[in-house]
């Protein structure tokens, strides 16, 4: 492609394949030794923003017979996520997100499961976002006029032709709004490392938190959710998309080679998706069934499993490309009860913060010392040096949360997370109790089991 024409596509604010994905992608090189594959951050979020999309709803919802999709959302600021939202049975996602951030949206990046509908992108323009990402599949006002396209789990069904004349009209709202917004409105997919997906699979087979919890035999599992997902998220027939990518101002990617890749990207895409749920318990689960939220609150089964299904995604933090701990792997992510249950589809559990294991701030890949206990250079080991996945939830959570609020973290904590998590006013915690009670020499794990004020659900190695 000539450089021009890629500036012009640039210019109209439309993902440039390739050059885009050189530009904004980090993903660190594969070949660094001792590191697998990563999977971008922009990748991520959009993983994040469909996983979101299949958020439990409130109430099984009236047969529905609009054409509107639920959406996934991910807002994320200065490269972290901070918010996480769903089309509920009132709101779509970007107005949870406006009514939730409103004026905090100012200079975050938003990535949608879906192209938003109009009503919605002119709020989140308004707003300030500085970047608007979306899934190139069927938008949010469903493009799919086919009965045979019905999606399971979705609320779009089979459209008579008046709403589709609604579908069309939100297209050309939609288009106008991206054209003359300041935002960068566009499609972010990044091409995976090669091998990724499988990389991912064995991740969450090899992990032992993950392979005390769940039952079901991970391949079958995968392949299930790979059906599942590909009927959610990929339109099937090619001759359907590229109309659909028309309707949505995307023609550029209809055109050979680029469709291909953007189809072959997404594919894999939904494979490293099925590949992460195939470790996840159980799927039909949600707060919405917390009706007794505080008396329950963190000790009912579903919340568990639908929590999993956030920290999933870190206990994988390894596969983002960031400097980070050479060989272990921890997340942490933080819920809050809101003050209006249901009003956004997740019962009013919001996300406050979430983080992981990583040198600090700004420090470049192998700046600082990496050596573990087994190694023997004390001066050079990174103990002293790695902010841990607790301190990170905590310090760039995004609010001063209301009690109760509930830490998710994939290790114990250390004796010197315990203060702070007693600190942040943290009432519920779910962990598991590797290395709990272990002094070793450089990281210690003695107080967690005499932490008190704190409810602990803890799962047994
Ligand atoms: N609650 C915790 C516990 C640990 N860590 C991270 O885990 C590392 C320590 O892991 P650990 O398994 O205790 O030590 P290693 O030397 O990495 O591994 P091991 O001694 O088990 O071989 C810390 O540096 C930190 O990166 C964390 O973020 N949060």
């Amino acid at each position: 492609m000539e450089e021009s024409d890629l500036r012009n596509r640039a210019d109209r604010g439309e993902s440039v394949p390739d050059r885009d994905t050189r530009d904004s992608s980090t993903q660190t090189d594969s070949k660094v030794q001792g590191h697998g594959p990563r999977l971008s951050k922009v990748n991520l979020f959009t993983l994040l923003s469909l996983w979101m999309e299949l958020f439990p709803q409130e109430q099984p919802e009236e047969e529905d017979h609009s054409q509107i999709h639920g959406v996934g959302l991910v807002v994320v600021q200065d490269s972290k996520v901070v918010g996480l939202h769903c089309s509920g049975a009132e709101l779509h996602a970007g107005q949870a997100a406006i009514i939730q951030h409103g004026t905090r949206l100012a200079g975050c990046q938003l990535y949608f499961s879906r192209r938003p509908c109009a009503t919605c992108l002119k709020m989140i323009i308004n707003a300030g976002v500085s970047q608007i990402s979306f899934w190139p599949g069927d938008p949010e006002v469903s493009m799919l006029r086919s009965t045979s396209t019905t999606h399971s789990n979705s609320h779009s069904r089979s459209l008579p032709d008046c709403t589709m004349e609604e579908a069309t009209l939100d297209a050309i709202v939609t288009e106008r709004l991206k054209s003359n917004s300041r935002p960068h409105i566009c499609v972010l997919l990044q091409p995976l490392a090669p091998g990724l997906a499988q990389s991912v699979s064995e991740t969450s087979r090899e992990c032992d938190f993950m392979e005390r919890v769940t039952d079901d035999e991970p391949a079958l599992n995968r392949i299930r959710h790979l059906k599942d997902f590909s009927r959610q998220f990929l339109v099937a027939p090619s001759q359907q998309h590229r109309e659909i990518l028309t309707h949505m101002h995307l023609e550029n990617f209809c055109v050979e080679p680029y469709f291909s890749n953007l189809r072959h990207n997404m594919r894999e895409l939904v494979e490293v998706l099925a590949a992460v749920a195939a470790g996840v318990p159980q799927r039909h689960h949600g707060f919405y069934r917390l009706k007794t939220l505080f008396n329950h609150l963190f000790g009912n089964g579903s919340l568990h499993a639908l929590v999993i299904h956030i920290f999933y995604f870190f206990l994988h933090i390894k596969l983002i490309s960031l400097p980070e701990d050479p060989k272990v792997g921890v997340g942490a992510v933080i819920w809050a009860k809101g003050q209006s249950p249901g009003f956004e589809g997740t019962g009013g559990m919001y996300l406050v913060g979430c983080g992981y294991n990583a040198y600090p701030v700004g420090s470049k890949y192998a700046e600082y010392p990496q050596m573990d206990r087994k190694q023997e250079d004390r001066q050079r080991r990174k103990y002293r040096y790695i902010i841990h996945a607790e301190q990170n939830a905590i310090t760039f959570r995004s609010e001063q949360a209301l009690l109760p609020t509930m830490m998710f973290v994939t290790k114990c904590p250390c004796d010197e997370c315990v203060p702070l998590i007693r600190g942040a006013g943290i009432s519920h915690i779910y962990t598991n109790d590797q290395d709990r009670d272990k002094d070793k020499g450089d990281i210690s794990y003695l107080k967690f089991s005499s932490l008190k004020d704190v409810t602990k659900f803890i799962v047994k190695k």
